[in-house]
């Protein structure tokens, strides 16, 4: 566990003395309100003076600096080069972070060359052929309208250091990085050896996770499109469950260590009867095990709808062997399969009858473009992805945090997971909504 008072500072390349093509804007105060103080004095570079004004106790924000325009940046964008590069699993809104981060650079800023690294961290080795291609805002004219990322992903562990070699060669003054954990780990990686070869290359992380697990960003970009995309299954289920004797409708979704997509799509629809999620633990067996008091309820009302997250009752498979994928992930093996068969046997050996009907929409929920709101969202993080980096912000993501936009240092994003908390007030609700007891043990 990182020691968080250790992470407090957000690491600069050094001391900004650009005026920022955004200066004459900032001044006008229309696009930093919140930001700027009766004299015009911006405080964006002052996390104490910013944060005492909205009263937010220092405490609060651990290793957090305000994010949004600065008047001074680091870099002289007629010189500056980026590059961007989309790592590990898909999820809706990564085109739009993509052309935000291009179109906000180009139009704002005058940078007039931005590579896109094809496919992840691979496309920035030597070993699998650099695969570099040039964005502008011709190239990512209308990309928002697609799910996906037009750069690619990959999973799989690279050398930081040939990863760091593309970078010189290139003469790449910044790295965006969008991705989950495990590419922020890698960007963390190669903004180490950065340092230690003494060059002045921003690295900074747009954190991307449909499954919400990423801490200080109160909602991940796409998470919200994603648990929409899932209520449809959760409603086609429900309708079959509800058309047969003793029907039960079962829905797996995303989410390896956190159950926000599973409790949010099963509130939208409220027609669940059961969540089932891995931050809290439940029995399948005994009286008072989830078997009994499904077939109890199916017996009752005829019919049931359940909703479980993909990493929820693992331990029930502990047998299968583990395998781990290309980035060392373990492999979750399909409980919402196995809990399928264990749902027939259980109800076969009581001689009731069962009908149910499995759906795991898993792809079909990350690959749709992002709506509305997300896209709004992806903007608004790619804006202040740019800002921080051209002010030579380095080995941070943006993230959110009581409603504004931060710096947050990579360490400390990658220091714990975003959990649904059992005794929180999500939980409380989804409890609520189902009826579900709260322990089945
Ligand atoms: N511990 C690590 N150190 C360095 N690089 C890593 C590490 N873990 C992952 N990476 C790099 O980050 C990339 C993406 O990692 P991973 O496949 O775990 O996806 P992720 O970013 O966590 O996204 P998702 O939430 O979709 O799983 C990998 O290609 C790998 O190169
Ligand atoms: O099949 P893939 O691409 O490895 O990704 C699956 C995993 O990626 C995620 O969508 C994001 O981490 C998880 O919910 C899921 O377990």
């Amino acid at each position: 566990m990182v020691d968080e008072r250790a992470q407090l500072e957000v690491k600069t390349l050094g001391e900004s003395r650009i005026d920022s093509p955004l200066a004459a804007l900032l001044r006008t105060g229309r696009t930093t309100q919140h930001y700027v103080d009766e004299s015009d004095r911006v405080l964006l570079d002052d996390t104490v003076a910013l944060v005492a004004a909205r009263g937010v106790p220092v405490d609060e924000l651990p290793g957090f600096e305000p994010g949004g325009p600065r008047r001074k940046i680091f870099f002289d964008p007629s010189k500056t080069r980026v590059g961007i590069v989309t790592c590990g699993g898909l999820c809706p809104g990564l085109n739009d972070v993509i052309r935000a981060l291009v179109l906000e650079l180009t139009n704002h800023y005058g940078v007039r060359r931005i590579f896109g690294f094809r496919n992840g961290y691979q496309g920035m080795t030597a070993r699998y052929g650099r695969e570099v291609v040039d964005l502008d805002a011709e190239v990512v004219a209308g990309i928002n309208e697609y799910g996906g990322t037009i750069l690619g992903t990959s999973r799989g562990n690279q050398d930081p250091n040939e990863i760091v070699d593309c970078l010189e060669q290139l003469s790449v003054n910044v790295l965006f990085v969008i991705g989950g954990d495990g590419s922020m780990r890698g960007a963390l990686k190669i903004a180490e050896v950065v340092a230690e070869r003494g060059r002045r290359i921003a690295v900074v992380g747009v954190p991307k996770t449909i499954d919400n697990d990423i801490p200080y960003i109160e909602r991940s970009f796409g998470f919200q499109t994603a648990f929409a995309k899932a209520t449809e299954a959760i409603r086609a289920a429900h309708v079959e469950a509800t058309a047969f004797p003793n029907g039960i409708g079962l829905v797996q979704l995303m989410g390896r260590h956190s159950g926000f997509i599973a409790c949010y799509a099963a509130l939208a629809n409220n027609d669940a009867d059961y969540v089932l999620i891995p931050e809290v633990p439940f029995s399948l067996d005994g009286p008072g095990g989830f078997l009994a008091h499904l077939r109890a309820r199916v017996v009752e009302r005829g019919h049931a709808m359940i909703v479980v997250a993909e990493g929820a009752g693992q331990e029930y498979l502990l047998d299968s062997a583990t395998t781990l994928d290309a980035s060392g992930n373990v492999r979750l093996q399909d409980f919402g399969r196995y809990l399928r068969h264990r749902i027939a046997d259980d109800f076969a050996a009581a001689g009731v009858e069962a009908n149910l009907k499995y759906i795991d929409p898993s792809y079909t929920i990350r690959s749709v473009p992002a709506n509305p709101y997300d896209s709004v969202y992806c903007i608004r993080l790619a804006h202040a992805a740019v800002h921080a980096a051209m002010a030579g912000r380095t080995e941070m993501v943006v993230g959110r945090w009581r409603g504004r936009f931060v710096h947050v240092p990579i360490a400390l994003a990658i220091s714990s997971r975003n959990l649904v908390d059992p005794g929180g007030d999500l939980w409380m609700s989804v409890l609520e909504a189902t009826g579900q007891p709260p322990v089945f043990a």
